[in-house]
C-alpha cells in the first residue's frame, strides 16, 4: 500500500492565489490515525482556505488534498468519512437544532435516530427545540459538532472549534476529541489557543503567510523550546525562512 491509499488526510503542495495575490503557498501535512493535528498560524495565515480546499470548497491552484487516497470530491459517502465544522454562523436561524440535525441525517442518509444520540453527545438534547438565532455561538458550535458527527466519521477536520465554548464546552470538546482519536479517528483542528492545542494535539502544523513553518509532532515542538510551545510557536511564524520538519 502507498501513503497516499492510507493517510487519512494527505495534503501535498497546494497552493491558492486570490486576485493575483498568493495566500496559500506549497502547503504540505498529513493526519495520520489515531492522531490529532493543530493547524496554528496567525490571522489570516492560510488555515481556513487550506482547510476549504481540503473539503473541496474551492479549487486548489496546484496541488492536491487526499482523504484515504481520494480528493474529498470523489468520496461516495463524503459525511460518513469526514465531519468538518467551518462556519457555526452558517446555520440556519429560524430552524431548530433538532430541525437542522434531522434535514442533515435525510441528506446524508444517516438514521433519524442519530439525531438524538448527537444531541445527547453535544449535551443539546434539552435545546434541541429552540430556534437556532436565539444560540449562544458556544451552542452553535456544539450544534455545528452535532451535525459533523451525525455519519460517524473517521476523520473530523475543525476551524476554530473552540470559539465561544464555555470553558466545560471546551473540556467537553477535549476530552471527546481525544477519545476520538483514541478510537483510531483523525482530527485536523485549527486554533489560535495554543493552551489548548497543547492540551490535545499530538502534532502540530504552524503556518504563516500561506507557508507551512513547522509540521512537527507536539513532543518535538516542545523539546525544542524547553517545553514552551507559545515561544517555538512565535519564533516559526516569525522566522522568514522555513523550517520545515518531516511531517508524520
Ligand atoms: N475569497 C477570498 N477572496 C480574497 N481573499 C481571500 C479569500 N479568502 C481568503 N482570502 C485571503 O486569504 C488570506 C488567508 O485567509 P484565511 O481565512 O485562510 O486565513 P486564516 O489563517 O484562516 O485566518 P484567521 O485565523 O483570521 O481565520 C487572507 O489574507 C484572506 O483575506
Amino acid at each position: 500500500m502507498t501513503k497516499q491509499e492510507i493517510e487519512p488526510l494527505l495534503v501535498e503542495h497546494l497552493s491558492k492565489s486570490f486576485r493575483g495575490v498568493r495566500r496559500v503557498e506549497d502547503v504540505s501535512f498529513s493526519v495520520g490515525a489515531g492522531r490529532i493535528t493543530g493547524l496554528l498560524g496567525p490571522n489570516g495565515a492560510g488555515k481556513t482556505t487550506t482547510i476549504r480546499m481540503l473539503l473541496g470548497l474551492i479549487a486548489a491552484d496546484t496541488g492536491e488534498a487526499l482523504v484515504f487516497g481520494k480528493p474529498f470530491r470523489n468520496l461516495s459517502d463524503p459525511t460518513r468519512v469526514v465531519g468538518a465544522v467551518l462556519d457555526a454562523g452558517g446555520l440556519h436561524p429560524g430552524r431548530t437544532a433538532r430541525q437542522h440535525l434531522r434535514i442533515a441525517a435525510a441528506q446524508g442518509s444517516h438514521a433519524a435516530a442519530r439525531v438524538e444520540e448527537v444531541l445527547t453527545i453535544v449535551g443539546m438534547s434539552a435545546d434541541a427545540d429552540r430556534r437556532i438565532r436565539d444560540y449562544s455561538l458556544g451552542m452553535r458550535q456544539r450544534v455545528a459538532i452535532a451535525a459533523a458527527i451525525l455519519g460517524d466519521p473517521k476523520i473530523l477536520v475543525l476551524d476554530e472549534p473552540a470559539n465561544g465554548l464555555d470553558p466545560a464546552g471546551i473540556y467537553w470538546l477535549k476530552q471527546y476529541l481525544r477519545s476520538f482519536a483514541d478510537h483510531g479517528g483523525s482530527v485536523l483542528l485549527s486554533s489560535h489557543i495554543l493552551a489548548d492545542v497543547e492540551q490535545i494535539a499530538d502534532d502540530i502544523v504552524a503556518v504563516a503567510d500561506g507557508q507551512v513553518r513547522s509540521a512537527t509532532t507536539l513532543a518535538e515542538a516542545l523539546a525544542a523550546s524547553e517545553g514552551d510551545l507559545e515561544d517555538f510557536y512565535l519564533s516559526m511564524i516569525s522566522s522568514s525562512e522555513r523550517t520545515t520538519h518531516a511531517a508524520r
